[in-house]
């Protein structure tokens, strides 16, 4: 309106005028035609999105790598008939799990022994670089021959999750999915907020919004204890001054467990694991490098603490801590809530899993030198300050009257059975530890 007003109103010639008024008219039908082509290609486009993107690439979708494996392995009548076989019940009073970090060190064997006894299992593993990822596919070859299939995915990967809920109404959840490592949360602090932080709200949205709510078993860690100078450890100690970051998101975790125990009903229970060791073990812990470069005549760094005090762990035997996640399952309430809403208080647990009695990390050492039949090059240095604490030691006196844990293996026998396991898998089998 105010524009035509001074077109109006423009004083000139009137053969000039006539001119510049068809000039105007030819303008208004450029950028007629010009807003007629912008909005029919805008009109198309919407159509082509509307159309054409994948189902999967919703808003659940966090990252181009989940829609990636979304669109190449999941969904498919052959892919929902192996996750139903895998997580099929074949024993009275069995239950269905599903394990996450299944092609871990903890997960696989948790998921074999749950396999065994006629549960039903199914793993989800995202089988990431932080450490050989061969050992885990070694892992699950060994689990898929057992009827276990791990489902290759991030627990970060809500459309993922939820389809699996759809396909199979779990019983109970196995978390055992982090990244783990004390002193690497210094290299890549934002894998540790991914897994153990990100991924654990991720997995527990999915859990709370199940229909049923399956019951929740997850790993929590030792480390919670951080600087504490009281030992043994018990659950009832404080465990607000961990020493890493790795630390912190556990205790994170932990606090998480809380909230969603108290607003949806959901049952969990926080195992804090002490120092696992044991045949398919972690390659970044400190008793399998030991094995390596011990095997490879390479030094090994020993770490003690100011004043040449002794650094110590309570070593806990694999099979021990198979015995006390069994347990946790098998002892564990069901969740009150359903769709999302709660129906009542639900149980939210916390267990110390150690062995109860340290050892130090020099003795350590002389037993592998033992089964091993060389001497270690011993490197005697300063507990750095990145992460490490100087001693665990575990209090299981509740997991002994809750769960019946009892471990029965002590670091000698368990070191021996590495060992054994190391040299076949490594040597005979003329694979290279890296
Ligand atoms: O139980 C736990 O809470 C934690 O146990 C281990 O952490 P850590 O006990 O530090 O295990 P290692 O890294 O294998 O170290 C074992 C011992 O060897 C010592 N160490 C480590 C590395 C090294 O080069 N030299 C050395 O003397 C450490 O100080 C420690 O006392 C796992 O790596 C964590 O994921 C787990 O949560």
């Amino acid at each position: 309106m105010l524009h035509m007003k001074h077109i109006d109103n423009t004083p000139s010639t009137p053969g000039k005028f006539k001119m510049e008024k068809s000039a105007y008219n030819r303008l208004r039908l450029h950028s007629s035609l010009a807003k007629l082509t912008f909005w029919s290609f805008v009109f198309l486009g919407l159509i082509f999105v509307f159309f054409f993107r994948s189902p999967s690439s919703s808003s659940h979708v966090p990252s181009d790598l989940s829609r990636r494996s979304l669109r190449s392995s999941y969904g498919g009548p052959n892919f929902e008939k192996r996750v139903r076989a895998s997580a099929k019940i074949r024993s009275r009073n069995g239950i269905s799990v599903l394990v996450t970090g299944a092609a871990g060190f903890v997960g696989s064997h948790v998921s074999a022994a749950l396999k065994r006894r006629g549960d039903g299992v199914l793993g989800i593993d995202n089988f990431n670089n932080y450490y050989d990822p061969s050992l885990k596919r070694a892992r699950q070859a060994l689990l898929e021959r057992s009827g276990v299939y791990i489902v290759e995915g991030d627990i970060n990967d809500s459309a993922l999750l939820k389809k699996l809920f759809d396909i199979v109404p779990f019983t109970h959840v196995m978390h055992l999915a982090a990244q783990a490592g004390v002193r690497y949360a210094m290299e890549n602090p934002s894998s540790y907020v991914h897994s153990n932080i990100a991924g654990l709200v991720n997995l527990l949205e999915a859990c709370k919004n199940a229909n049923p709510q399956p019951t929740i078993v997850w790993a929590s860690s030792s480390s919670v204890y951080g600087l504490n100078t009281k030992v043994p450890f018990s659950e009832r100690d404080r465990t607000d001054q961990p020493a890493s970051l790795y630390a912190a998101t556990k205790k994170a975790g932990e606090e998480i467990a809380h909230t969603y125990n108290h607003i949806y009903g959901l049952s969990l229970t926080g195992l804090r694991f002490f120092t696992v060791y044991g045949p398919w073990g972690r390659p970044d812990m400190a008793y399998f490098f030991f094995t390596r470069d011990i095997l490879k005549g390479k030094s090994i760094p020993i770490f003690e603490a100011a004043n040449h005090g002794t650094v110590a762990r309570d070593f806990t035997y694999i099979d021990d801590i198979v015995k006390g996640c069994l347990a946790a399952l098998d002892t564990a309430e069901k969740s009150t809530g359903s769709g999302g809403k709660k129906k009542g208080p639900a149980q939210l647990r916390v267990y110390n899993l150690g062995n109860t009695s340290p050892v130090p990390v020099s003795d350590l050492v002389s037993i592998l030198e033992k089964l091993l039949k060389v001497k270690a090059k011993r490197l005697v240095m300063k507990l750095p300050r990145n992460g490490d604490v100087q001693f665990t030691h575990a209090n299981i006196s509740s997991a002994q009257r809750e769960l019946g844990y009892k471990p029965t293996t002590d670091l000698k026998t368990g070191l021996k059975k590495f060992v054994e396991w190391y040299l076949g898998y490594y040597v005979e089998g003329k694979k290279s530890a890296q």
